[in-house]
């Protein structure tokens, strides 16, 4: 006799435990069965040939209910009786740091060997714990081709770790479009997550095997920098674990950052003693945190210091000061770079984005003034807010739908703070903010304990310029062809063909102060990368030209701004015309123009009719008085500032 059982409870069979558990059991029961069915047998043969059917079918009835009543009863005794547990299963959700953790970890351990699925993408900045299908791999597992295998682990794997046997299984995941899709969309399905069970009762070593995949995947992305940003797509479901972009950049030296003399390395101190000094923080009963903003004009290397200390000097100091707990090298610091320009982002999102943030990790805010409009942009924006809302009120949107269209980011200003003080809780994290409009920030925002270190940033120097020239044509990688037509040049002696420092100086020499960013001066540069003495000889052409465009572009920008105005003054006029058509008053002696008053809707009555000057510099006060008056639906009379009556 044999039984298909299905294993409802979802657990595996894999637990030693609950294998013999089960063997004992079903044998238990099949000569249980075995003895009934004999009895029953033997009553339908005592009783006639008729009765055998009788028999029969009583004995599949009691074959079938013993068959589950055992099964509940195992179920059963199998939760309650926790000796027979003999696993721990933990569960990974996609977007979670510790995801990727234990996605590199499968890597590393070959667990994807026995896969039979995967996941092919284009080799992208994207990174991606793929496996090398080729037949050398390298170290670390990645190819370097231009296609990225990631399995996709969705039948279960079984898989041996430190003596340990653990199991591997997946659900709802990325890979799955359609999943993926609806969860974007309308947040129905789910995000991949990844199941681990490891057969033990010792939850030390399920600790373990994660505290190993987080020093596997550090020691991996130390190389890097590893830059990790919001997914739009699901900020807009308002949805947690939404770290799930992560870039891999190269990191970059500090030497290739030009700036002032001192900026970088009394930055690179205080981030360092910040580091090593958490014992003193705790003593001193003060929160283990350190803001810093860099703030200054587009272009001048804020975000570039970012990556180059970061990358290198202040994990080394993390690593040397951990060093009794780790080996240097297993720790890496990763970026968690917020944009809060995005409107998809609100303070609710932000907190838990924030929160899910692992320890010794930077926070970085790029233009943190997009939380704060500016005067003109908050004019701007309640102005064209008021028609908006309005109009989306009346096509029945819901207050999310509005807020997502809403130009500008959600995140308030508290919302901000609360989250920068929450940063503090989480010992050993740095915070980093750029911005191009200081002035915009709150001060609030720049006490100490939340900003404590601000940077100002300028256009470039000549020193800069210079020395950024000399970056560009490193002595050692010019030979005199690189010169090119040097007999033709009519250099004066100073310029020697290949004298870098003097055709560095004389570069600068045509760059004003503080009028041209680093990133501007860089891009003319690129311009004549092997050819040094074209970029000496035509950076004041380049100059000049450069005036006369800012110039122009001022000019089309001032020019812009005053139309703008004048349209915004014309819709007021317009909306003042509609108030007062509404009420069935003509305007410069004609009819209300309806078709052109999107908002109205209403008859103009004979009784309300009346005359008024079309008087276009009066229109603003006679709108503010029609918009006082109309909220308590008394306008009986409109007069201008000048005292004349309008209506
Ligand atoms: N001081 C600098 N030293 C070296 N490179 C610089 C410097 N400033 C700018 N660059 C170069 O210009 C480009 C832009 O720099 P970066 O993004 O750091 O500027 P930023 O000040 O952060 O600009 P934004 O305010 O627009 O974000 C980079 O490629 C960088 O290499």
């Amino acid at each position: 006799m044999s039984f298909d059982v299905a294993d409802t409870s979802g657990q595996s069979w894999f637990g030693p435990g609950q294998g013999l558990t089960r063997i004992f059991g079903f044998s238990f029961i099949a000569s249980l069965l075995q003895g009934m069915g004999t009895k029953l047998e033997s009553i339908g043969n005592a009783a006639g040939g008729s009765n055998s059917y009788f028999g029969n079918s009583m004995k599949l009835f009691l074959l079938g209910t013993i068959i589950e009543s055992g099964r509940r009863f195992f179920s059963w005794a199998m939760e309650r009786f926790k000796p027979f547990q003999y696993s721990i299963t933990a569960h990974f959700s996609e977007g979670d740091p510790a995801y990727d953790w234990i996605i590199l970890f499968l890597t590393e351990e070959k667990v994807w060997t026995r896969s039979r699925q995967f996941q092919v993408n284009a080799a992208s900045s994207l990174r991606q714990w793929t496996v090398n299908l080729a037949s050398n791999p390298k170290p670390g597992g990645h190819v370097d081709e231009h296609a990225e295998y990631v399995p996709t682990y969705d039948e279960p794997q079984l898989f041996r770790w430190r003596g340990y046997w653990a199991e591997i299984r997946r659900s709802g995941s990325q890979k799955n479009q359609a999943n993926y899709n609806a969860f974007i969309m309308d947040g129905s399905g789910s995000l991949g997550k990844l199941s681990l069970t490891l057969y033990t009762r010792d939850m030390s070593a399920l600790s373990a095997l994660v505290d190993d995949a987080r020093k596997k995947y550090m020691a991996t992305s130390r190389p890097h920098v590893i830059v990790h940003s919001a997914d739009q797509a699901m900020l807009s479901n308002h949805r947690g674990g939404a770290w799930r972009n992560a870039k891999r950049k190269n990191r970059r030296p500090l030497s290739s950052i030009i700036l002032q003399e001192g900026v970088i390395s009394s930055l690179v101190k205080d981030a360092r003693e910040f580091i090593k000094s958490e014992a003193w923080y705790i003593k001193a009963g003060i929160p283990h945190r350190r803001g810093y903003l860099l703030y200054g004009p587009p272009g001048t290397g804020k975000t570039s210091t970012i990556y180059a200390v970061v990358s290198r000097n202040v994990v080394d100091a993390f690593c040397e000061c951990l060093t009794i707990v780790l080996q240097a090298g297993e720790l890496g610091l990763e970026i968690y770079s917020l944009a809060l320009s995005s409107n998809m982002l609100d303070d609710a999102m932000l907190a838990r984005l924030v929160s899910s943030i692992p320890k010794q990790a930077i926070i970085l805010i790029e233009d943190i003034d997009c939380a704060f409009p500016s005067r003109e942009d908050q004019e701007n924006e309640e102005s064209s807010m008021r028609g908006m809302m309005m109009g989306m009120n009346m096509m029945g949107m819901n207050r999310r739908a509005m807020n997502m269209a809403r130009p500008g980011s959600a995140v308030t200003l508290s919302g901000l703070l609360n989250v920068l003080d929450g940063v503090g809780s989480e010992e050993g994290k740095l915070f980093f903010a750029t911005t191009n409009y200081v002035e915009r920030l709150d001060q609030a925002l720049l006490r100490p304990g939340r900003i404590d270190v601000k940077i100002p940033y300028q256009l470039a120097t000549q020193e800069q310029a210079a020395a950024l020239f000399v970056r560009f044509y490193p002595d050692d990688e010019l030979t005199v062809d690189a010169g090119l037509d040097i007999e033709k040049k009519s250099l004066p002696d100073f310029a020697k063909p290949l004298d870098i420092p003097a055709l560095a100086e004389r570069f600068a020499s045509f760059v004003p102060q503080h009028e041209f960013s680093t990133a501007e001066l860089q891009g003319f540069l690129l311009s004549c990368k092997n050819d040094p003495l074209r970029a000496a000889d035509e950076v004041g052409a380049w100059v000049e030209r450069e005036k006369k465009d800012k110039l122009e572009r001022l000019k089309r920008e001032a020019e812009e701004k005053e139309k703008k105005e004048e349209k915004k003054e014309a819709h007021e006029t317009k909306r003042l015309r509609g108030g007062l058509a509404r009420l069935g008053v003509s305007v410069g002696g004609q009819e209300p123009k309806f078709e052109a008053l999107p908002y109205l809707n209403s008859t103009v009555t004979p009784q309300h009719r009346a005359k008024v000057d079309d008087k276009p510099d009066a229109n603003g006060a006679a709108m503010d008085q029609y918009h006082a008056e109309a909220s308590t639906s008394k306008v009986s009379q409109v007069v201008d500032p000048n005292g004349s009556t309008l209506l």
